[in-house]
C-alpha cells in the first residue's frame, strides 16, 4: 500500500464489532505489511483509560479474536494508535479529537475516516457532532463508514440518509455490508456469470426454490442493548441475506463496475412482490431461542441473557419467504432463514432444480427421487453438485452423488471481509459499499413483516438452543416435498 498521511477513527473502539471484526482485521493488515507505516488510528471509547489501559484492551481483545498474535507485530501496531476518552454526544469530545487529528501548523487534518461502529441510534448524533465540529464536506477529505441496519425501517432509513446528505456528500458516505466484502459471496457473480452451463439453467424453467440460510451457534453475547431493539430481521435479514439474495438473482451486468452492479441488483430488490398484509404469517416465521445445549455446553434463553427486557418478544430467528416477479424468476421462491443459537455457524445458498420432465427410473430405482440440488456453502467454504449416476450392476439403478469441490487452492489465504473493505475505505474505493437505494427498496420488501410483528407484542414461539431453528419454519414453504435443506 501506498504511504499515506490518513487518519482512521473508531467510535465504539471498544464495542463488539471493533473487537471482533475491525481491530483484528487492522491487526492483520500490520502482520501482512498491509498498513500504510504513517497511518494513525484513533480509538473513541467512554472509557477512562490512557493509550496503556487501551494496548492492555487491544491486546487481549486480538488475541481472542484476531488468528495468531504476534508480539513483533503487536508493538508495531500498537504505535498507530491514540486513545481519544469521550462521550458521543460532548462537543468537547470532538474539540480533543479535532486537536489530535491536525497536524500543527496545518490548517485541516488529512484524510481522515470516521468509522461508525455504534449502535444504529447514535449514527446522526455522532454525525451533527462531526459536523459542528467541522469535519464536513467543506473541509478536506473526510469519509464515514455506516454500518447496518442503516436505519430500522423504511421510513428512518430515508431519514437517516437525509440527515448524512445535510453534512457530507454521497462521495463520501460509505455505507458497509460486510457480506460484500466476503470472497465467497462474491464468488456467486463469478459461478453465475463466468460459466456458460451454470446460467443457461438458472431460471424459472428450472429451479423449483431457493433457500439462504446464515446459522449461528453463538448468541447475542453482550450486545442486548442492541439486538433487543434489533433483531434478527433488521440485524441480518434486511442487509446481509438480501444481498445475497439479489447477487443469486440479478441479470448479468453490462460490467463489474459498482454502478452496473448496483443498478442490476436494485432490480431484483423493485421486483420483489410485496408481502400482502393479511398474508404475513404465510411469508415469515419469527422465534426466540429458549435454554439447550449448545457444543456440549448447557446455555441460557434469550430471555435470561443480560440486558434482555423482560418478556421481550424480539426475534433471534426469522424465516422469509420472497418472490421475484420477473421474467427470470417468476413463481419461484426464494426462503431465507437466519437465526442465533442454532446448531451449527455456517451460511449457504441451496438451488432446487425441478423433477425431471419423465420418471424414468422411478420403478427400478430408490423411492424418492430428489430433484439435484446445487449446493453453495459459504461458511464452510465449500461447493456441490448433487447429481444422479448409475449404480454399477446390472440393473438400471441410479442413485445419488455429489460432486464437491473447493473454491481454494491449497495454501490460499482468505482474505477477511473486513480487511478487504477496510482496504477499499482508505483507497477511496466505493464499489463494495451500499448505494442508497439498495438500502431503500430492501426496507420496502421487509416493512410489511416489521409492522404485522409490532402489533404482536405478547407472544413468541421459541426453539431449543442447539437446534437448527423451530419446526414451523417450514410453514412458510409453498410445497409438502420442499424442506429446509442441510448442507451438511
Ligand atoms: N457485532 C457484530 O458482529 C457486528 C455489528 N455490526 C454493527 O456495528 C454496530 C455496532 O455494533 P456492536 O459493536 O455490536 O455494538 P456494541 O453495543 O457492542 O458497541 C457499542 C460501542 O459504542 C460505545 N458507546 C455507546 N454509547 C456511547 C457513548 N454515549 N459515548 C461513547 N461511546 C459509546 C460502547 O462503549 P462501551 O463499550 O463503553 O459500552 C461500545 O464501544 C451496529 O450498527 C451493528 O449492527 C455489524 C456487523 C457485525
Ligand atoms: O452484522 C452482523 O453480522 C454478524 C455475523 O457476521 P459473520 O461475518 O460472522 O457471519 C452477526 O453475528 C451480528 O449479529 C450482525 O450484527
Amino acid at each position: 500500500m501506498s504511504a499515506c498521511n490518513c487518519q482512521f477513527v473508531i467510535f465504539g473502539a471498544t464495542g463488539d464489532l471493533a473487537s471482533k471484526k475491525l481491530l483484528p482485521a487492522l491487526y492483520h493488515l500490520q502482520c501482512a505489511g498491509r498498513m500504510p507505516e504513517a497511518m494513525r488510528i484513533v480509538a473513541f471509547g467512554r472509557r477512562p483509560w490512557d493509550d496503556a489501559a487501551w494496548q492492555a484492551f487491544l491486546r487481549q481483545e486480538l488475541e481472542s479474536y484476531a488468528s495468531g498474535f504476534h508480539p513483533e507485530h503487536f508493538d508495531a501496531f500498537c504505535q498507530h494508535f491514540h486513545y481519544v476518552q469521550g462521550e458521543l454526544h460532548d462537543p468537547e469530545s470532538y474539540g480533543k479529537l479535532s486537536a489530535l487529528l491536525t497536524r500543527e501548523g496545518a490548517e485541516r487534518p488529512d484524510d481522515t475516516t470516521f468509522y461508525l461502529a455504534i449502535r444504529p441510534g447514535e449514527f446522526v448524533p455522532v454525525v451533527q457532532q462531526l459536523s459542528a465540529a467541522g469535519f464536513n464536506r467543506d473541509s478536506g477529505s473526510h469519509r464515514i463508514v455506516i454500518e447496518k441496519p442503516f436505519g430500522d425501517d423504511l421510513e428512518s432509513a430515508i431519514q437517516l440518509n437525509e440527515q448524512l446528505h445535510r453534512h457530507f456528500n454521497e462521495d463520501q458516505i460509505y455505507r458497509i455490508d460486510h457480506y460484500l466484502g466476503k470472497e465467497i459471496v462474491q464468488n456467486l457473480i463469478a459461478f453465475r456469470f463466468a460459466n456458460l452451463p451454470i446460467e443457461s439453467v438458472w431460471n424459472r424453467n428450472y429451479i423449483d426454490h431457493v433457500q439462504i440460510t446464515v446459522a449461528e451457534d453463538f448468541g447475542i453475547e453482550n450486545r442486548a442493548g442492541y439486538y433487543d431493539q434489533a433483531g434478527a430481521l433488521r440485524d441480518m435479514l434486511q442487509n446481509h441475506l438480501m444481498q445475497i439474495l439479489t447477487l443469486v438473482a440479478m441479470e448479468p451486468p453490462p460490467s463489474l463496475e459498482a454502478d452496473a452492479l448496483r443498478d442490476e441488483k436494485v432490480k431484483v430488490l423493485r421486483s420483489i412482490r410485496p408481502i400482502p398484509k393479511t398474508a404475513i404469517h404465510a411469508y415469515a416465521m419469527r422465534a426466540q431461542y429458549g435454554p439447550g445445549q449448545v457444543n456440549g455446553k448447557h446455555v441460557p434463553g434469550y430471555q435470561n441473557e443480560p440486558g434482555v427486557e423482560a418478556n421481550s418478544v424480539t426475534e433471534t430467528y426469522v424465516a422469509a419467504k420472497f418472490y421475484i416477479d420477473n421474467w427470470r424468476w417468476r413463481g419461484v421462491p426464494f426462503y431465507l432463514r437466519t437465526g442465533k443459537r442454532l446448531a451449527a455457524k455456517t451460511s449457504s445458498v441451496a438451488i432446487r432444480f425441478r423433477h425431471t420432465p419423465q420418471q424414468l427410473f422411478r420403478e427400478t430405482s430408490i423411492e424418492h427421487i430428489e430433484p439435484n440440488w446445487i449446493l453453495l456453502s459459504l461458511q464452510p467454504e465449500s461447493l456441490k453438485i448433487e447429481i444422479y449416476v448409475k449404480e454399477p450392476g446390472l440393473e438400471m439403478r441410479i442413485r445419488p452423488i455429489q460432486l464437491n469441490a473447493s473454491y481454494r487452492r491449497d495454501g490460499e489465504k482468505e482474505l477477511d471481509a473486513y480487511e478487504a473493505l477496510l482496504l477499499d475505505v482508505m483507497e477511496g474505493d466505493r464499489a463494495l459499499f451500499i448505494r442508497f437505494d439498495e438500502v431503500e427498496w430492501a426496507w420496502r420488501a421487509v416493512d410489511p413483516i416489521l409492522k404485522a410483528w409490532s402489533r404482536e407484542t405478547d407472544y413468541i414461539s421459541t426453539y431449543p438452543a442447539g437446534s437448527w431453528g423451530p419446526e414451523e419454519a417450514s410453514r412458510i414453504m409453498d410445497q409438502e416435498d420442499q424442506y429446509w435443506r442441510s448442507i451438511f
